[in-house]
């Protein structure tokens, strides 16, 4: 893919009068949009495996999506999905574990069998985190927002060979932090409030993910998720 320096040009996002790619024609897309969490899962787990010229993005404008998208592609919709050997996959957990599986490229998740443990059981918990998250956007943010924060803390703890949360960069912080770079941006910026002050661990990941290329060029614009989140949930701010 071009570059810009160390950022990649984004193909830009296909919109309701946008002709269809080709299906099944042995290339494989990731559908996805440039705003979505979920998508940035994916996007980051096909930087982080180097499979820039083997997984083409598709990027839409989720608002005014292409009516192929729906009947053709994806029934259910969403992005994201991917297209690979003749099927459309999707939901995002799957998708990272579907990549590292069948993608060459550095293994994103690790053999040790206590490393393994712990990740899955990270992963089973990523949706309820999520929820709590946004839940605490209806109100009393801040407070209630401190148990996430504490629950990454205590997580990061377990293994000390690294800074992430198996040690070594894996699909389980791929899971987490589209969803943490936004509740931080959002609290700092509506709230006045840094979740990572007194919890050394979350701030030393948050910086180290930030050195991670594959990450860093998925990352939506700070004003754009606040923008967002505000028009979401609270439009009195
Ligand atoms: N559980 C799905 C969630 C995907 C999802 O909710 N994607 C949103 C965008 S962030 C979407 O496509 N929404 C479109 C719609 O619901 O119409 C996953 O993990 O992939």
């Amino acid at each position: 893919m071009a570059t810009i320096g160390a950022q990649p040009i984004r193909p830009p996002p296909l919109s309701s009068t946008s002709e269809q790619p080709p299906l099944f024609d042995g290339t494989a897309r990731l559908y996805t949009s440039y705003t979505c969490p979920f998508a940035q899962r994916v996007w980051i787990a096909r930087n982080y495996k180097g499979l820039q010229d083997k997984i083409q993005l598709v990027p839409f404008d989720l608002q005014n999506r292409p009516a192929w998208y729906k009947e053709k592609v994806y029934p259910e919709n969403k992005v994201p999905s991917l297209e690979h050997n003749g099927k459309v996959l999707g939901e995002s957990l799957d998708l990272i574990k579907y990549i590292d599986a069948n993608f060459e490229g550095t293994p994103l998740f690790p053999n040790d069998p206590a490393k393994k443990e712990f990740g899955e059981e990270l992963l089973s918990q990523v949706d309820e985190f999520t929820r709590d998250f946004y839940n605490a956007l209806r109100g009393d943010t801040v407070q209630r927002s401190h148990p996430s924060f504490e629950f990454l803390e205590n997580a990061l703890g377990k293994f000390d060979d690294g800074p992430f949360l198996l040690g070594q960069f894996s699909l389980v912080d791929i899971a987490y932090i589209p969803f943490v770079e936004r509740f931080h941006v959002v609290l700092v910026d509506l709230f006045e409030h840094d979740a990572t002050e007194g919890k050394p661990k979350v701030a030393k990941w948050i910086e180290e993910l930030n050195k991670i290329d594959a990450y860093t060029q998925t990352r939506e614009d700070p004003q754009e998720i606040v923008d967002l989140v505000k028009k979401r949930f609270m439009p009195q701010k």
